[in-house]
């Protein structure tokens, strides 16, 4: 039985408030309203309903959803409390990369593979939340390690990973964006007959990193208040010092590193403390900590010497990491003839969801987008 859960309006449009019908079926889940499986929300011509909840986060929940008119074609629907005024910036940030992401795509549709479409937008009053309706990809990496037992580190798999991920954190560099928040979690493989493609996930902490007057890289602000995931979490932003692309691409590294191997990569798995890991994110740069070579090609040393010599404004060269790891993958017998492809290829099809999902309690998150 179809419920209308109610009826939603894109934000700032009157004339499509509409009445909205409560259902006693809703749950709360950490606080908010949680929507059911044949739940709806209309908004302008669609009506988006629920078929499951894919997963929820620290703001909001995403569910798969289809519109009522065209069944075969299904949605990620990503939700974001109203409660908490900062919190909410984390959506029209997100919103606002993925109209940037478009506007590219009109010019050039070869560009900017690694990013879902954007679908439609809305407010929910029954909710009390803002939507965002995009194309449906596949797990996250972390899920595809942890619930689907696939091995992202087998033969040309990370090298894969790594290049594509790296292709991703590009081109929203090149939009003019950073994304703050570079970890497994953050990225997916496609849905069905894209799963060979890695996707870029989540901009609720992006921030432009050029000035909206000049287009010129912004200076540096005095001190940032701490945002993002202390594993992946780059050293400046441990220490409050402002980002740059330099800084997706350390956490980039670090998320390299524990693709490569899930044990070793990251020395810091088991520090607490952000003032410790940082650390031992030093003593990594430095050199000092071998154990993360134990599984990861010594030859990505010379990617973390790169990275380390870049500065805030820095650009960083994209097609000398991308080539070293072509290269790096033929040394290693893994020579990758097709970008597009992967271990994981297929796999997800024959694998039922097993163990348990990533561990995600050091995330700290929000918004500090206020200038
Ligand atoms: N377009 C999408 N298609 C399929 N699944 C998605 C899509 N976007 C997000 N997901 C999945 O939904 C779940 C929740 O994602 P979300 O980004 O809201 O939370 P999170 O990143 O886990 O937490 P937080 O936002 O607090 O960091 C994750 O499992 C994510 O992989």
């Amino acid at each position: 039985m179809t419920n209308r859960m109610e009826k939603s309006r894109p934000s700032g449009s009157k004339e499509q408030k509409s009445k909205e019908q409560k259902t006693n079926k809703k749950k709360k889940k950490g606080g908010r309203k949680i929507m059911n499986p044949d739940d709806t929300i209309k908004n302008g011509p669609f009506t988006w309903k629920v078929v499951t909840l894919l997963g929820s986060g620290g703001f909001g929940d995403v569910y798969k959803v289809y519109d009522e008119k065209n069944k075969s074609k299904q949605y990620a629907l990503k939700t974001e409390s109203e409660e908490g005024k900062k919190t909410m910036l984390r959506l029209k940030i997100e919103v606002r990369i993925m109209m940037a992401i478009a506007e590219a795509r009109k010019w050039n549709n070869q560009v900017n593979k690694h990013f879902v479409e954007f679908i439609d937008r809305g407010k929910s009053e029954d909710l009390g939340c803002k939507f965002v309706v995009m194309s449906l990809v596949g797990p996250s990496l972390d899920d595809c390690r942890r619930k689907y037992g696939v091995s992202l580190n087998d033969r040309s798999t990370p090298y894969i990973v790594a290049i594509q991920s790296l292709e991703a954190v590009r081109d929203l560099h090149n939009l003019g964006y950073l994304h703050r928040d570079i970890k497994p979690a953050n990225f997916a493989v496609g849905f069905g007959p894209t799963e060979p493609t890695v996707f870029m996930l989540d901009f609720g902490i992006g921030r432009s990193f050029l000035d909206p007057t000049t287009k010129q890289h912004r200076a540096p602000r005095k001190s940032v208040k701490f945002l993002g995931t202390l594993r992946y979490a780059s050293r400046a932003c441990m220490k409050g010092i402002d980002q740059g692309r330099k800084d997706d691409v350390e956490c980039w590294i670090y998320m390299v590193f524990d693709i490569f191997d899930p044990e070793d990569g990251i020395v810091w798995k088991c520090v607490s403390g952000r003032d410790k890991i940082t650390r031992v994110k030093d003593d990594f740069f430095a050199g000092k900590t071998k154990e993360a070579y134990n599984r990861v090609p010594h030859n990505m040393k010379t990617i973390v010497s790169y990275v380390e010599s870049l500065r805030f404004q820095s650009a960083p060269d994209y097609p000398f990491m991308i080539n070293f790891l072509y290269t790096m993958s033929n040394q290693a017998g893994f020579p990758i003839n097709n970008i597009n492809t992967g271990a994981w290829v297929g796999q997800l099809k024959h694998k039922k969801e097993s163990g348990r999902s990533g561990a995600r309690s050091d995330k700290l998150s929000g918004s500090d987008d206020s200038d």
